[in-house]
């Protein structure tokens, strides 16, 4: 029976008021993030003490905004990282539109994008983004916390966030034509370190289970998709791995949707020492984060299956 039944995501709850370290809540909570990300990769966190209604309409009206610039406009979004800045019109997704907020949870961050798309300023969209962002990051270090304590990391862990920057992107797809496919963005892991999606009414993301079924993630304002990236699974020496997942489309109706992505930048990042021993023998070298971003860009990372091995794989 237990194929025939439709695997869900563990769903936790960060809407606790006090989610603090060393309570009981916070140490039940713990273990559920690891199991959950060792089992998926992934789970739903309810967030929405955090997160208002309000200000998840705020975030999608401020990207509606966004989308109904000019196309000329939005090409100004570049980046020296590669699918960092403006996606779009790209014949392998042609459904996929993306734009991207680096150094989302820092004031110069949101103005220097919001400058560059509104010359004359926006501050509705500024404010909103800013906002959205550091209640993200809050949540990604809350996140990466428990996982780091419940390995005994803490130590290589304030390391890494000293250098993590984020990364928002703001995500619309249209809806398919008559004869077009339904494809939205094809199977992929992501090349972060953490990775939080959030979906606004019409669905489309899926999720695939180790044993390779895939779960459709019903979108809810409330609902927060955490999820771990490539670099993540080289941190924790393979404990974490990130899951595969896939935008369909249903229908024709545009979908509209967030991802906030951590990456770590200017440090090599060591597989912490604690989480090497006999039964889990080294599996990556230290690496560059960014560099790997790189490297997954070049016809050889394109390839691999599995580029954070094809990289920095023992
Ligand atoms: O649109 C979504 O829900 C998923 C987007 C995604 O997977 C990505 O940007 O890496
Ligand atoms: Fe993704």
């Amino acid at each position: 029976m237990g194929s025939l039944t439709q695997p869900k995501l563990p769903v936790i709850d960060f809407s606790k008021e006090n989610l603090k370290p060393n309570t009981n809540s916070w140490l039940s909570t713990r273990n559920n993030v690891v199991e959950a990300l060792q089992e998926y990769g992934c789970f739903i966190a309810k967030y929405d003490h955090k997160v208002s209604l309000e200000l998840h309409n705020a975030i999608f009206r401020a990207s509606e905004e966004l989308f109904d610039l000019p196309t000329e406009i939005k090409v100004q979004n570049t980046s020296n990282t590669p699918s960092h800045g403006y996606v779009g019109q790209e014949p392998v997704i042609p459904l996929y539109e993306g734009l991207g907020i680096e150094n989302a949870t820092t004031v110069e961050g949101a103005q220097k994008f919001t400058n560059l798309m509104w010359p004359s300023g926006n501050d509705f969209f500024c404010e909103t983004a800013l906002s959205f962002s550091r209640l993200m990051s809050e949540l990604d270090q809350m996140v990466m916390r428990m996982v780091s304590e419940s390995y005994g990391i803490e130590k290589s862990y304030d390391t890494l966030l000293g250098s993590t920057s984020y990364l928002l992107r703001l995500i619309k797809y249209r809806g398919p034509e008559e004869n077009e496919k339904s494809l939205g963005i094809i199977r992929h892991t992501d090349k972060s370190f953490m990775s939080i999606l959030h979906q606004r009414q019409v669905k489309g993301l899926e999720i695939e289970t180790k044993d390779g079924q895939w779960i459709v993630v019903e979108p809810s304002p409330s609902s927060f998709i955490v999820m771990a990236g490539d670099a993540c699974m080289a941190w924790s020496n393979g404990r974490i791995e990130p899951p595969n997942h896939r935008v369909i489309m249903n229908g024709n109706e545009e979908r509209y949707s967030l991802g906030f992505f951590s990456f770590i930048r200017d440090l090599i990042i060591q597989i912490p020492e604690e989480l090497v021993d006999d039964r889990h023998p080294l599996q990556f070298k230290p690496f560059d984060h960014y560099k790997f971003i790189h490297f997954y860009y070049t016809d050889e990372g394109k390839r691999s299956k599995c580029p954070i091995k094809a990289y920095c794989g023992v």
